[in-house]
C-alpha cells in the first residue's frame, strides 16, 4: 500500500465564529491556513484518505480518520489530547476551549500508519450548536466524564442523545471516566461507569432493544444477530490525563477499530474493541456486557 504524506505537527483551531459547516451538510470555506478541512476532511464511511496537501511534513500514513473528543466542560478533553499528542499534562489554570481545536497524530497499527485527526471540542453549553455541526464527519468519538464531577456523569445521557442525533450511525464510541488519579475527590465509582456503559448504545441497536436491557442489565435478543449481542453496550475505561493511565490505549483502540473497518477484505481476525480495552486496560478498567 502506498504511503501518504502528512505534516508532522499540524494543528489548528476553529473558533466559534461564522466559518463553520452548515447543519444541512454544506461546508462553507473557512478562513485561516490552519484549518484542517483543507487537509483531510473525512467523509463517508471510513476509507483510506487522500494524501495530505499540507506539504513539508516528514510523516507518512496509509489511512486517516477523524476522532472527536466530547463531554462537559472541564472533564479533561484538552488534557487528554495533549497527553496523547505530547506526553505532557496541562496542570495549573484551566483554560476552557473555545470552539474547536485539532491535533494530528500518526499511530502504528500492526504495521500500518493510521493518522488520527483529533478534534477537541468545547464542552461549554454555548458552543453546543457549533460542535454538533462537526459530529457527522467524525469516525469515532471519545465521550468523557470526570469521576470527580457527578454532574458530568449525569450528563452523559444527554451527550448520547446528541450523538444519536448528530453523529453517523456507525460511529465508533468509547466512554471514558477521566481524572482517576484524584482518588480523594472521586464521586463516581468505576462500577457506575461500567453500568452506564453496559446499558448505553448508539447506532445500530434496533428500536426497543435499549429499553429491553435496562431493567435486568442483560443483553437484548437482537433479531437474527449474534455478533451484535457480543458487542452490545459501549466500551468503557477509566483514564487519567495527569498520569497517562490508559490514554494511549484509548486512542490506539480507536485506531485499531477504524483501521479494521476500513479494510475491504480483512485478512486478520476481526478486531473487537470491547475485548481489547477490557484486556489491555490498566487500573480501573472497562466493561463488556
Ligand atoms: N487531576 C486531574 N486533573 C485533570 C485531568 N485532566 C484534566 N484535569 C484538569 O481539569 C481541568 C480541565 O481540563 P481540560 O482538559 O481543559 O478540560 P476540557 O474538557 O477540555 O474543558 P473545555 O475545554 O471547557 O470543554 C484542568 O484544570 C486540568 O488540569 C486528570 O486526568 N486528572
Ligand atoms: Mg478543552
Amino acid at each position: 500500500m502506498s504511503r501518504k504524506k502528512t505534516s508532522k505537527s499540524k494543528a489548528g483551531s476553529v473558533p466559534a465564529a461564522s466559518a463553520l459547516p452548515a447543519a444541512n451538510g454544506s461546508r462553507p470555506a473557512r478562513p485561516g491556513s490552519a484549518h484542517p478541512g483543507s487537509e483531510t476532511p473525512p467523509n463517508g464511511p471510513p476509507q483510506p484518505s487522500r494524501p495530505s496537501l499540507g506539504g513539508g511534513g516528514d510523516f507518512y500514513y496509509d489511512v486517516a480518520f477523524k476522532v472527536m473528543l466530547v463531554g462537559d466542560s472541564g472533564v479533561g478533553k484538552t488534557c487528554l489530547l495533549v497527553r496523547f499528542k505530547d506526553g505532557a499534562f496541562l496542570a495549573g489554570t484551566f483554560i476552557s476551549t473555545v470552539g474547536i481545536d485539532f491535533r494530528n497524530k500518526v499511530v502504528d497499527v500492526d504495521g500500518m500508519k493510521v493518522k488520527l485527526q483529533i478534534w477537541d471540542t468545547a464542552g461549554q453549553e454555548r458552543f453546543r450548536s457549533v460542535t454538533h455541526a462537526y459530529y457527522r464527519d467524525a469516525h469515532a468519538l471519545l465521550l468523557l466524564y470526570d469521576v470527580t464531577n457527578k454532574a458530568s456523569f449525569d450528563n452523559i445521557q444527554a451527550w448520547l442523545t446528541a450523538i444519536q442525533e448528530y453523529a453517523r450511525h456507525d460511529v465508533v464510541l468509547l466512554l471514558l471516566g477521566n481524572k482517576v488519579d484524584s482518588a480523594q475527590e472521586r464521586v463516581v465509582k468505576r462500577e457506575d461507569g461500567e453500568k452506564l456503559a453496559k446499558v448505553s448504545q448508539v447506532g445500530w441497536v434496533p428500536e426497543g432493544a435499549l429499553e429491553a436491557v435496562k431493567p435486568g442489565l442483560s443483553p437484548p435478543v437482537l433479531p437474527g444477530g449474534s455478533s451484535c449481542l457480543q458487542e452490545y453496550g459501549l466500551p468503557f475505561m477509566e483514564t487519567s490525563a495527569k498520569t497517562g493511565l490508559n490514554v494511549d490505549l484509548a486512542f490506539t483502540a480507536i485506531a485499531k477499530e477504524l483501521k479494521q473497518r476500513s479494510m475491504k477484505a480483512p485478512s486478520e481476525p476481526r478486531f473487537r474493541l470491547h475485548d481489547y480495552v477490557k484486556r489491555e486496560g490498566r487500573g480501573a478498567s472497562c466493561c463488556r456486557p
